[in-house]
């Protein structure tokens, strides 16, 4: 497989959650234990300089996670080139009518995109009307699956062996649709460039279900090459407690980061590598590279989604588009209310082109 120059991810910054997260938690912030076996960490500095550096920090990552919805305006998706009333089909006809015969390809975030956010992760089924418009979408653009949950699990809920797959926020890709409906891919079929974490994932994973398993509520995923904590369903006064306990438990590990999702806080490696990375991958892969020729178009719900809308935007080519209700903060540059609109766009996108106007 042709993984291009620059293709090769490079350790970068750990810091995505600002202020950075360093240091123990105090006890007065913790009323957990955390310090067994491999999970625990030892101090290097004065106690009072530690408490104030550690409040402020669990303070920081507290910020990030009641930040999660909605964002401050910057670029807004509604009121630009659409407003919320705008319908999804004439967003579809839009972008078909602008790709004056290029190839349109399709990549699509999961949860909040295909399938509506429920409390339980593992329900978060995908309708079989929404699966069938996938597929009819499959049938006339390249379409990947690009999603924080391990590519396994993304293909249980889609079960289409038609699209492409990208799993763990793009670190793990396979670029031969069907050969991810296995756990046999070929390796010139596989990109995983976060391959020597995977031990360090499972350990902390084993580390975040130990610490949490007391907070009601909190809930630990593995997704292969990241990890989930959930605390969708964690009391509001308890979410500190969460951030703390992340936070301890990744002072062990320095070489993974914790950036925010929708209700979840997201333990992956720092590696210079996400969704928009994935999605350039994928485009050189798929000989879909030249942006002359070709108009991708990104549809995600989630932060981790506005790299791939903010590469669209520098290359100057294709589409991001956004899904919320409310306007927010974002690099797309359209926007879908939910995962019906985005169904509702996805049967336009080929009406339109099986019948152009
Ligand atoms: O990139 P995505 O496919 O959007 O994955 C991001 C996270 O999605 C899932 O969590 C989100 O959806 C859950 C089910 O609706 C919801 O309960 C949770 O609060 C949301 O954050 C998935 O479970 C996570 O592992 C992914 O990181």
């Amino acid at each position: 497989m042709d993984m291009g120059s620059g293709s090769s991810p490079v350790i970068t910054d750990p810091i995505s959650i600002s202020p950075p997260l360093l240091g123990g938690l105090t006890s007065n912030l913790m009323p957990f234990s955390v310090m067994s076996g491999g999970c625990s960490s030892s101090p290097s500095m004065s106690a009072s300089s530690r408490r104030k550096i550690e409040e402020v920090l669990v303070n920081g990552l507290l910020d990030a996670m009641k930040s999660s919805s909605p964002r401050k305006k910057h670029n807004l998706a509604f009121g630009q080139d659409n407003s919320p009333d705008e319908d999804p089909a004439y967003t579809a006809w839009l972008i078909v009518a602008n790709a004056q015969g290029r190839r349109i390809a399709v990549f699509l975030d999961y949860d909040g995109t295909l399938s509506p956010i429920v409390d339980d992760p593992d329900k978060a089924f995908m309708s079989p009307v929404m699966r069938a418009a996938v597929r009819n979408v499959a049938k006339y653009f390249p379409t990947a699956i690009v999603s924080g949950r391990s590519r396994k699990k993304v293909f249980e809920f889609v079960k289409l062996t038609e699209l492409y797959y990208a799993g763990s926020h793009g670190m793990d890709i396979v670029t031969s649709a069907a050969a991810h409906a296995t756990e046999k891919c070929k390796e010139a079929n596989l990109f995983q460039p976060a391959c020597e974490f995977l031990p360090m994932i499972n350990e902390v994973s084993k580390c975040l279900v130990e610490v949490t398993s007391s907070i009601e509520g909190a809930r630990v995923e593995n997704n292969k090459f990241c990890v989930s904590v959930h605390y969708r369903n964690v009391a509001e006064k308890d979410w500190k407690v969460v951030a703390g306990l992340v936070k301890q438990v990744l002072e062990a590990f320095p070489r993974l980061k914790v950036t925010n999702g929708r209700m979840v806080l997201e333990v992956r490696p720092v590696i210079d590598w996400d969704k928009g990375k994935a999605v350039e991958f994928l485009l050189r892969s798929l000989g879909l590279s030249d942006s002359e020729d070709v108009v991708p178009i990104y549809i995600g719900d989630d932060r981790t989604d506005e790299d791939a809308f903010k590469v669209l935007r520098e290359r100057s080519c294709g589409y991001g588009i956004l899904v919320s209700q409310v306007p927010k903060d974002t690099e797309a540059f359209y926007s879908l209310r939910d995962p019906s609109e985005v169904m509702g766009f996805l049967n336009s996108l080929v009406r339109w082109k099986k019948h152009p106007l």
